[in-house]
């Protein structure tokens, strides 16, 4: 039997998400005075107000800020690819490494446009993760070591994180660890990723299908453990994202999760203790038809929603435009008396 979470390297992980420190109540209630005396009918700046409150709570300060943002896309090799369950082959992963290196992606772009930092961290190209068809994903000791190379991505002082990846074939990944975790129909849970289609489409549903059947029966009866999950059905990159969530939660780093693959991530972090999850906000509904679901799913409301399905932090990387409009926001107004602005009649009441 599988019982992957007794992995000494694997501990490290389930340990940190049980002891995850809470928000700071003090500065969330210090946003909220103040936002009540700033030059707006109450709560009309909607979800800003929420960011900012949202930013302070874990940054511990009474003015959250999003001068330092960093965007941290992991990169992934799948045995799965080999199946022909992505629309192009599996070299584009590192071909795309030295895209972002070259300057040349979109997220390139994204992070010049917003001014954020951008890392990329290639986990062991040359060695990509097992077919998990036929066996698990990942030995414990290689989820533990991509957990750890997630966790050290965080090694600067940083307002707020931007997780997001590149890995050929890690949508089907994505797919079959959502369907380990919350059930429902394979099917449910796969969609075209960057753009497979027709009979292919089928054929990944029904990869999904024997990697969860087989998972199943190799983690034994009950529910499988989160962290096995990760192992058996996820990739490195995958695993990289969840380590980085557990450790920015440890040092106060509020994180946006990008689209329907780095949701998996969050996923698994969520199952692995309640509101472990609760400093990550989904930057973008992804095009991936099941990220709704998924958000749904780890009790998220994505803040953006252009259509985009690109993966690479670009989502995130998008929201980040939001977050620094609620620190603007909340930061600058003037308040009610400092204005000399009339506050309500009374007739709202
Ligand atoms: O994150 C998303 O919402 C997303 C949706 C579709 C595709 N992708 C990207 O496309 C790649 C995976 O797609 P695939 O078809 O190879 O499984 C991977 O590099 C992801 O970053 C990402
Ligand atoms: C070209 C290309 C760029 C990507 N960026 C993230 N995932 C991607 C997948 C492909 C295929």
């Amino acid at each position: 039997m599988d019982q992957a979470v007794a992995a000494p390297g694997l501990e490290r992980f389930a340990r940190l998400a049980e002891t995850a420190p809470e928000p700071d109540e003090a500065a969330a209630r210090a946003v909220r005075a103040r936002q009540a005396n700033l030059t707006k009918p109450p709560g009309s700046l909607g979800r800003l107000e929420e960011i900012a409150e949202w930013l302070a709570a874990w940054q511990g300060r009474e003015m959250p800020a999003a001068d330092r943002v960093l965007v941290a896309i992991f990169a992934g090799n799948h045995g799965v690819a080999a199946r022909g369950v992505s629309a192009y082959p599996a070299e584009v992963t590192a071909q795309m490494v030295a895209n972002f290196s070259a300057g040349g992606a979109a997220i390139n772009q994204l992070a010049r446009a917003f001014g954020l930092a951008l890392k990329v961290v290639p986990l062991d190209l040359a060695r990509p993760t097992q077919d998990f068809t036929l066996t698990s994903a990942m030995s414990e000791e290689d989820c533990a070591q991509a957990m750890e190379c997630g966790a050290q991505a965080l090694d600067d002082e940083i307002d707020l994180l931007c997780i997001g990846e590149m890995g050929i074939g890690n949508t089907t990944a994505a797919a079959a660890l959502f369907h380990a975790l919350f059930g429902g129909e394979a099917a449910a849970w796969v969609g075209p990723g960057t753009g497979v289609q027709g009979p292919a489409l089928q054929a990944k549903v029904e990869v999904v299908e024997a990697a969860a059947r087989r998972a199943r029966q190799s983690s034994g009866p009950g529910e499988m453990p989160p962290l096995g999950a990760l192992r058996q059905l996820g990739g490195r990159e995958i695993a990289a994202m969840a380590g980085a969530i557990l450790a920015a939660r440890h040092r106060r780093v509020p994180v946006l999760v990008d689209g329907f693959v780095a949701t998996a991530a969050a996923a698994v972090v969520h199952r692995m203790a309640p509101g472990a999850i609760d400093h990550c906000l989904v930057g973008h509904l992804s095009a991936e038809p099941a990220h709704e679901r998924a958000v749904r799913a780890i009790g998220k409301r994505p803040l953006l929603s252009l259509d985009m399905r690109l993966g690479e932090g670009s989502g995130a990387a998008l929201a980040v435009a939001v977050a620094k409009a609620a620190v603007a926001t909340h930061s600058g107004m003037a308040t009610f008396e400092s204005a000399a602005v009339s506050r309500e009649s009374g007739a709202g009441s």
